[in-house]
């Protein structure tokens, strides 16, 4: 049965529809009329505060940093029109080599 499976899709369209309503009560309407920069600015606090939780072996701390960082992180896309499919494309594409492999095929900077 995979009708109630919950997904990083099920959750963006979930913030595809609340991003587009216009309800005071909604974060991510608010959210998303402060623009790019603050909600990248989001994603790197949620980031830090989940990087915190695992150095201090705090897991369910973790836990609730990680799908903050996973949640804002999805708003971020949307903002900046960018498809969650994209990313996951290129996860995809990714599956095809080892992490190493495709770390030595990025251009070097
Ligand atoms: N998963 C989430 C989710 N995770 C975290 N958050 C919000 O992210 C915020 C992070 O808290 P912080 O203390 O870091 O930020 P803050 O102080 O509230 O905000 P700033 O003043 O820093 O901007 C909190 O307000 C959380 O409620 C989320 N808000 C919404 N969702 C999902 O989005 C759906 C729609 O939400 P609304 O758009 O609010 O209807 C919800 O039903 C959930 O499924």
């Amino acid at each position: 049965m995979t009708g109630d499976r919950f997904t990083l899709e099920s959750l963006d369209e979930i913030v595809r529809t609340r991003a587009a309503s216009e309800d005071p009560g909604s974060y991510t309407a608010r959210l998303m009329g402060k623009g790019v920069p603050k909600i990248a600015q989001k994603v790197g606090e949620e980031a830090v505060e989940a990087a915190i939780a695992a150095a201090l072996g705090d897991k369910a701390g973790l836990t609730g940093e990680a799908a903050d960082l996973l949640y804002h992180l999805l708003v971020l896309l949307r903002a900046c029109d960018l498809p969650l499919g994209d990313v996951m494309e290129e996860l995809r594409r990714r599956t095809a080599q080892t992490g190493l492999e495709e770390k030595a095929s990025r251009p070097r900077g």
